[in-house]
């Protein structure tokens, strides 16, 4: 399989979803994002996934279920959705992002999410909260 894979996390901490700032490339600067990044080959990507959350943010977290759908992004890359409950650790803004913010349900549209993260938060707050 020749497919190029996003994976990201809507990680959860009681009741809340976390959503994180990226500080690059400039034309994704500003927009916000589920924390996440690329499988890199041979890599299961619920590992990819606890990796990445690990470097970007600090955190050790359980990854559950996948979010059904994968939403297109550029150069080919497909984003996947995993949802996740924190483990331990404070989430912070170690890579690739600039702020992070816990959103609780009635402010996941407060913050203004990358174009392909729209659709997959929206899948992800389908489905029922049992990662809260
Ligand atoms: N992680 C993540 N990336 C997203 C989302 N939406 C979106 O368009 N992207 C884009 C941004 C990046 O171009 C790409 C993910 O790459 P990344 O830079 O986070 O991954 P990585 O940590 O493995 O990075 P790298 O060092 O290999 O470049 O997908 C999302 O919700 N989560």
């Amino acid at each position: 399989m020749n497919e190029r894979i996003v994976v990201g996390a809507a990680l959860y901490d009681d009741g809340r979803l976390l959503a994180a700032r990226r500080s690059a490339p400039p034309e994704l600067a500003g927009g916000w994002e589920l924390p996440g990044g690329k499988v890199e080959p041979g890599e299961r990507c619920e590992d990819a996934l606890a990796r990445e959350l690990r470097e970007e943010l600090g955190v050790e977290a359980e990854i559950l279920e996948r979010v059904p759908g994968q939403w297109p992004l550029a150069k080919g890359y497909a984003l996947r959705v995993y949802r996740a409950r924190l483990v331990s650790g404070v989430a912070e803004p170690l890579e690739d992002h600039d702020e992070l913010r816990w959103l609780a349900p009635d402010q996941v549209w407060s913050v203004p999410w990358l174009a392909a993260d729209v659709p997959a938060v929206t899948a992800a707050l389908g489905q029922p909260h049992s990662a809260h």
